[in-house]
């Protein structure tokens, strides 16, 4: 059977102060009428019956998932700490192979946007039909347009199938040089971060590369549906070292594939990349959700709440206002929210900022 499993429990701190520990970025509504993650719901559930969505999210965030989209237990997969993507998913893969040994997972993150329903369905469709046999972890590649930093990239290897290409390397977060070589050797595509696999092939690359991790999740696997469950999940999740499932299995297997797509993507992981789909001024100024008096800004993106932002002689900026938190930092800066976030949590005095 195929299943859908949606990772929902990260933080968004690249859209502190919007995105809160309290409500992050996947329960905001960022673009549109509704939720990020219900609008990744609706995405998938035109392929994958509602009964086979899983989300996959931190306990804090179960109260919400039921009220937004009006899932049960039944359907939430609860991690009591965040240890990253390869531990979100491989939870999700010993989850969903207890009840049916021939599960497929089609893996999607809960904050990106998607332009071109029919485009992301027949991809999905195809990686599946690609997935199904065991043999290969399947990637969907973006055709990437700027050396972004905060992606991962995938070099095309030799075509295997009809617009399915091995993956001769998958290179995480590279630095600006190498994302810019990447750009003007025109072979690379941007990892989407959605995956479709196998739930045991995933587990043996597991077992593979990250056999610490793999021990945990047997030990879970060994008590799905007994009254410890929730006892051992934790016991091992405290003992796991957190690592990203790009990292820790992608950059390493030999079995990736690729599809190119060819539906408008962004993960929207930050607020520039927010911009590239809001509506500019004359001056390439953005201003949304509140009053804004500027004089002589330019290209700089203000994001209020219930003031006035008075802002002089600025560009390039982001002025990010909330009830209790001003943000003001450069666009190039962007991806560093993140550490200050990091930076700020351990702080007793802000913390409860975060
Ligand atoms: N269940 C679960 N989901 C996660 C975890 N880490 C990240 N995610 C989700 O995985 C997807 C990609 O996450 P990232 O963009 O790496 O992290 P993020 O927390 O959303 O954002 P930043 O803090 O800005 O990096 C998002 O949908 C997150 O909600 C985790 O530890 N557990
Ligand atoms: O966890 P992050 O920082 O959002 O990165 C992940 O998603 C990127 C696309 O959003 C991918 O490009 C990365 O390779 C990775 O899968």
């Amino acid at each position: 059977m195929i299943y859908a499993v949606i990772m929902s429990g990260g933080l968004g701190s690249r859209f502190w102060p919007k995105s809160r520990k309290g409500l992050p970025k996947q329960f905001l509504k960022i673009i549109g009428q509704k939720t990020m993650i219900e609008n990744t719901v609706d995405r998938i559930s035109t392929i994958i019956p509602r009964e086979n969505i899983y989300v996959v999210t931190n306990q804090n965030y179960v109260g919400i998932i039921k009220k937004l989209l009006g899932f049960d237990n039944k359907n939430i997969f609860k991690e009591p700490l965040n240890k990253e993507t390869a531990s979100c998913i491989g939870l999700a893969a010993v989850k969903l192979l207890k009840k049916d040994f021939e599960a497929t997972m089609v893996v999607l993150p809960s904050d990106h946007l998607i332009i071109g329903q029919e485009e992301f369905e027949q991809t999905i469709k195809r990686a599946i039909d690609v997935a199904q046999d065991g043999d290969y972890l399947v990637t969907m590649g973006v055709a990437p347009t700027r050396p972004e930093i905060g992606y991962g990239y995938i070099e095309v290897g030799d075509k295997i199938q009809d617009n399915v290409f091995r993956v001769k390397r998958f290179i995480e977060k590279p630095n600006l040089d190498v994302a810019t070589s990447f750009i003007e050797k025109g072979n690379f595509l941007w990892n989407s971060g959605m995956f479709v696999w196998r739930a045991d092939r995933l587990l043996r690359e597991i077992k593979k590369y990250l056999p610490d991790l793999y021990k945990n999740l047997m030990r879970i696997y060994e008590y799905i549906g007994t009254e410890d469950e929730e006892k051992v999940i934790k016991e091992e999740y405290e003992k796991i070292d957190g690592i990203s499932i790009d990292f820790g299995v992608m950059q390493r297997t030999h079995r990736a594939v690729v599809i190119p797509t060819n539906f408008v993507w962004d993960d929207i992981g930050s607020f520039t990349s927010l911009e590239r789909f809001l509506s500019k001024d004359e001056n390439g100024n953005i201003i949304q959700n509140c009053e804004a008096a500027v004089m002589d800004v330019k290209n700089t993106t203000i994001m209020g709440d219930k003031r006035l932002v008075a802002a002089i002689g600025i560009k390039d900026m982001l002025i990010i206002d909330t009830d209790d938190v001003i943000l003001v930092c450069p666009k190039d800066r962007a991806q560093s929210i993140k550490d200050l976030v990091k930076k700020i949590s351990s702080s007793e005095e802000f913390e409860k900022f975060i």
